[in-house]
């Protein structure tokens, strides 16, 4: 018997219970001890309990038993493979909604396949993505588990919101060639175009992507600046472009999405002048080396706007993987429109909200409904235009626009959108918070609906311009830092009445102070004592829509 056939054999021992092996099989008969087994059947000779055969008979014997186990062992290992693969790790559906559990990486949301194969022939530019980036979203529960299990407990003291890592260098080198990839999201706002170029690593196959780095970079004016001239707005692209093209290694251009969302801008300009302007931007995209997706270019609306913000701060902030459902709000202040999303406690919030100002979305078998607006023209420098009642008005060419809110001797031209107004202080008459107070609360009163919960202790994360302001005047570093709404107003005093001093940052810093401190009152209902956490960057990361906008591509959340 050779070496092969021994091991079956010996593995027969287990069955039978004792094999005596003779010398050698050519002059014994092999004999088995009477087992159990053997004596189910028919005695061959008529001296039990031993079992003596001849070698060919063994031989034959052997055979059919080799056979039957080989057969059984085949059969055995089918189902033990069937098994192993119905484990939820190899079932994509089952493994991207219940295997998270709260990790302190950045890891991207489900995109288990997340860039598009470069194609042999160099790639059309215009493909559709891979049916792979935007599986069919999980159907929402009809009552949001939200409301199941949330008390109406309040949090005062938050946890400390220590943001997860995001970069990993002295990651151990897996035996799978770790993956990087990319994704280019162009912020077009009213104020500015930004390009955020997103570096992922897909460590292992079965793992999610963990989000490496950003790249950030901002240009001045924003793309709703040329509605006269969209091929000069396209050059603004084309610059950003570049630095994609130096940020992005050659190799991974034809596989890296490019993405441009427009806000508040280009929503405040004509059908007509937008698409321009859009139209100009895609074709700018085609001739660029990276990959251009369906609907690449398009105008977000406030709702996406709103939640894909607050998507990137919960995630920044490791909130999402969290298993205690404790999120914290977003504040943002653009040029044009401004936006507060948080995740309410209490099912009144959304109850008596507006049907408007709420959305879902799915995410980790998780179904968020947020309370969300984002209210147009109420963004700091549509506001301040607002405030001077310039906004919308005509014969901009020869009327001046005067506030108490501006030095009394100042006297400039400001554009935005595209148009020009002459603003001016008011040079004989009275200056300061009061008045300015006065003229700010026209544009907030009667516009916005304060939500049930917001006099609660939502935590809220603001940026943009809460934080440029807050920063220019002191109440906050470069890095960040928590203030209360109270500091905001006190600060807005100190600037209005010392208006000289303050100038020389920005003439606008008092209508701007006053109008952040009228917006969080009496717009949206924060008391004096909300502690309101300002933050630029999380982790290096840009607190923006921008990082959420890019999840929602790959992975589209449906949000409605
Ligand atoms: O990633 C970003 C995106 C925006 N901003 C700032 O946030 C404000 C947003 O203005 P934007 O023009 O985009 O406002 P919108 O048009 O969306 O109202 C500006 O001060 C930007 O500098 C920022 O600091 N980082």
């Amino acid at each position: 018997m050779d070496a092969v056939g021994v091991a079956p054999c010996q593995a027969l021992t287990s069955l039978y219970s004792v094999i005596k092996w003779p010398d050698s099989l050519s002059e014994h008969p092999l004999c088995l001890s009477a087992s159990p087994l053997l004596l189910q059947h028919p005695p061959l000779s008529s001296e039990p309990p031993s079992l003596c055969l001849s070698p060919s008979r063994v031989l034959i014997s052997m055979a059919n038993l080799l056979l039957t186990l080989s057969l059984w062992l085949l059969a055995g290992s089918h189902f033990v493979r069937a098994t192993y693969y119905r484990h939820h790790r190899y079932i994509p559906h089952f493994y991207r909604y219940r295997e998270h559990t709260a990790n302190t990486d950045n890891l991207l949301p489900d995109v288990s396949n997340p860039v598009p194969e470069v194609t042999q022939s160099g790639g059309s530019t215009n493909q559709e993505i891979p049916e792979v980036f935007h599986p069919a979203p999980e159907s929402v529960h009809p009552m949001p588990e939200v409301f199941h299990h949330v008390p109406e407990v309040v949090h005062p003291a938050p946890e400390s919101y220590l943001p997860p890592q995001v970069h990993h260098p002295a990651a151990p080198v897996p035996p799978f060639s770790s993956r990087v990839f990319y994704g280019i999201m162009f912020d077009a706002g009213s104020t500015g175009t930004r390009i955020h170029i997103y570096k992922f690593i897909q460590k292992d196959p079965v793992e999610l992507p963990v989000l490496d780095s950003e790249m950030y970079h901002a240009i001045k004016p924003g793309l709703s600046e040329y509605k006269y001239n969209p091929e000069e707005g396209g050059n603004t692209i084309r610059q950003l472009l570049k630095i994609a093209k130096k940020t992005v290694p050659e190799e991974e251009w034809k596989r890296t999405p490019v993405v441009l969302r427009a806000t508040a801008g280009l929503r405040l300009l004509t059908e007509e002048q937008a698409e321009g302007i859009l139209k100009e931007v895609r074709e700018v995209f085609e001739e660029s080396p990276f990959y251009v997706p369906i609907n690449s270019v398009s105008i977000m609306n406030g709702i996406n706007e709103g939640v894909l913000a607050w998507v990137t701060v919960n995630f920044l902030t490791g909130h999402l993987y969290s298993n205690t459902r404790r999120t914290v709000g977003i504040l943002d202040l653009g040029g044009g429109s401004t936006q507060i999303t948080f995740l309410p406690k209490s099912k009144k919030t959304i109850e008596t909200a507006p049907s408007s100002y709420t959305a879902r979305f799915s995410l980790f078998n998780n179904t968020y409904e947020l309370y969300t607006h984002s209210y147009l023209k109420n963004g700091l420098i549509a506001a301040r235009l607002a405030t001077l009642g310039a906004l919308g008005a005509d014969g901009l060419d020869w009327k001046v626009f005067t506030s108490p809110c501006l030095p009394k001797k100042y006297r400039a031209e400001v554009t935005f959108g595209g148009n020009t107004y002459k603003v001016s202080g008011i040079p004989d008459g009275y200056a300061g918070y009061k008045l300015c107070y006065y003229e700010v609360q026209r544009v907030i009163k009667g516009i916005f609906h304060q939500p049930y919960e917001v006099k609660g202790t939502n935590v809220f994360y603001a940026f943009s311009h809460y934080f440029d302001r807050a920063n220019e005047t002191g109440l906050i570093s470069e890095r960040g830092g928590t203030v209360e709404v109270r500091d905001f107003k006190k600060k807005a005093k100190e600037v209005c009445n010392k208006m000289t001093k303050y100038r020389p940052i920005s003439p606008f810093l008092c209508m701007d102070m006053t109008y952040i401190t009228c917006l969080l009152k009496e717009g949206f209902g924060f008391k004096d004592s909300t502690v309101l956490h300002l933050a630029k960057k999380v982790n290096n990361v840009e607190t923006s829509w921008a990082l959420g906008a890019t999840f929602d591509f790959f992975r589209n959340f449906n949000i409605h």
